[in-house]
């Protein structure tokens, strides 16, 4: 069996940053975030799911995702973030499965991006896991440039996903992104280690 690699962070830690080097490696990432909001328009069942629960505005005129509509609602309400995770998710982890069998067989392994990999039990379809971290103050510059938001929107978020410190717990391997020690660096020496296992 091919080995997944669940990889993680919280927002702004730079996961997406840090997948885009494996992809350089030749490695297959599934971006569980980017396949969500994709899902969120194409899948007919979920969409239903979405506009019965939140509202026709979750949606544009032109079928489009209505994300500030969507945000503004769950990022300020616990049970509403809870359903709207509760309708996706499972969706999501459809998908990859679906996508991990398209997967050549020669390819020694996959990673899974996912900002929820442990809080949505994701990482329970993976075999090993991995957690890039960076300091509070530094995610929440990246996001506030990134994306021209506020302080306090990036706070919220962060506010519904588990601490580092919990999250190092569980899993298997750090990547550190706070710009003191080269990633692809960590980035080399891990998938050196991960070729090993297949092997
Ligand atoms: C609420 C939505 C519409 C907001 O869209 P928006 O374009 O503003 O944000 P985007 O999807 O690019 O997410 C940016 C970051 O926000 C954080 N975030 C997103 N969804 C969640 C969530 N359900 N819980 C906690 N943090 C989240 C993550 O760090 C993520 O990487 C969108 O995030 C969404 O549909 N989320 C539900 C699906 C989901 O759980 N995605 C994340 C894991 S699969
Ligand atoms: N080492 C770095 N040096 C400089 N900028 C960086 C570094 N790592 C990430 N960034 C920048 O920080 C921002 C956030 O990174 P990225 O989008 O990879 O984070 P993410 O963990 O995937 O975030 P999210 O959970 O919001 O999707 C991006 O604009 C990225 O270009």
């Amino acid at each position: 069996m091919m080995i997944k690699i669940g990889i993680t962070g919280g927002i702004g830690s730079g996961k997406t940053t840090v997948c885009k080097v494996f992809e350089k490696l030749g490695i297959p990432v599934f971006y569980a975030d980017t396949v969500a909001k994709d899902i969120m328009i194409t899948d007919p069942v979920l969409r239903e799911g979405i506009i019965q629960t939140f509202g026709k505005e979750s949606y544009t005129t032109d079928g489009k995702l209505n994300n500030k509509h969507i945000a503004g609602i769950v990022f300020n309400d616990k049970e509403q973030l809870a359903r709207l995770n509760g309708l996706v998710h499972p969706a999501v982890f459809r998908a990859f499965d679906s996508w991990q069998k398209t997967i050549p067989a020669d390819i020694p392994y996959t990673l899974k991006e996912a900002a929820l990999l442990f809080e949505s039990g994701s990482y329970k379809m993976c075999d090993k896991s991995i957690l890039v971290t960076a300091p509070a103050d530094v995610k929440i510059q990246r996001v506030m440039e990134r994306d021209g938001v506020t302080r306090a929107q990036v706070e919220a978020r962060m506010d519904k996903q588990l601490s580092d410190e919990e999250k190092k717990k569980m899993a298997d391997f750090l990547i550190t992104n706070d710009e003191s020690q080269p990633v692809i660096l960590q980035v080399l020496e891990l998938h050196h280690q991960f070729i090993n296992f297949t092997k």
